[in-house]
């Protein structure tokens, strides 16, 4: 096939969804991917639950790790008011490219910036490159083995404060282990799990929510 599986995603919500409408882009994502051809969005049913959580935690600054065709990205960013940003790393520039097209389509581009790279090599220069002091809601996505890593690199670069929230997608399925262990025994964190679905499937999964203490 000529086209990568994001292409063909895009060229679908270009068909299908309205233009400036971020629902009908994610509604044409989750159509495609349930009835089309499977792929690793969160989905309509975790993306309650992140709806919950972006809306109790109304963050100023958003960071995403894993930008993949930007279907969270937009999730979030049509949740944000006037003046909040979000910035997503993604490190396939590829990937990055189709994102950007879906979020414009859905009207969200003022509000988001894509940097493409590394989570180890961009977040420590996330200080200096966006002038920005903390996050106030950080949206893990991205490879499992990372998670544990990059959350410590966040802690490091100081870009956390009490309060804080931490979202992270796929903690069962595919799982990533030694980062629950972390979040439900380190002192610095109030973690708590949320039971739910792969997206598009019947297959166990769940977000772990956490809080930064100090
Ligand atoms: O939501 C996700 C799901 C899966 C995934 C793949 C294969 C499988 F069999 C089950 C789950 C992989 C992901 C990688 N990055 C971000 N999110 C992901
Ligand atoms: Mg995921």
């Amino acid at each position: 096939s000529g086209t990568s599986r994001p292409v063909r995603i895009l060229h679908h919500v270009q068909k299908v969804a309205q233009y400036g409408d971020a629902q009908s882009v994610l509604s044409a994502v989750d159509s495609y991917c349930s009835k089309i051809e499977w792929a690793m969005n969160v989905g309509d049913l975790k993306g309650q639950i992140l709806d919950a959580v972006v809306l109790e935690t109304r963050p100023h600054y958003v960071l995403e790790l894993g930008t993949y065709c930007g279907y969270s990205t937009v999730r979030i960013a049509r949740l944000l008011p006037p003046g909040a940003r979000l910035f997503s790393i993604e490190m396939n520039p590829q990937y990055a490219q189709v994102a950007r097209e879906i979020i414009q389509h859905a009207g969200l581009d003022a509000k988001v910036d894509i940097l493409v790279g590394c989570t180890s090599d961009l977040i420590p220069q996330l200080k200096k490159k966006l002038d920005i002091e903390k996050f106030d809601f950080v949206f893990i996505d991205h490879w499992k083995v990372s998670y544990l890593r990059d959350t410590k690199l966040l802690e490091e670069c100081d870009l956390l404060r009490p309060g804080s929230v931490l979202l992270a997608d796929n903690v069962t399925c595919p799982g990533a282990p030694d980062y629950l262990h972390y979040m439900r025994t380190s002192p610095r964190y109030e973690s708590q799990y949320f039971p739910s679905r792969l997206e598009y499937l019947q297959v166990e999964d769940g977000m772990e929510k956490s809080v930064f203490l100090a």
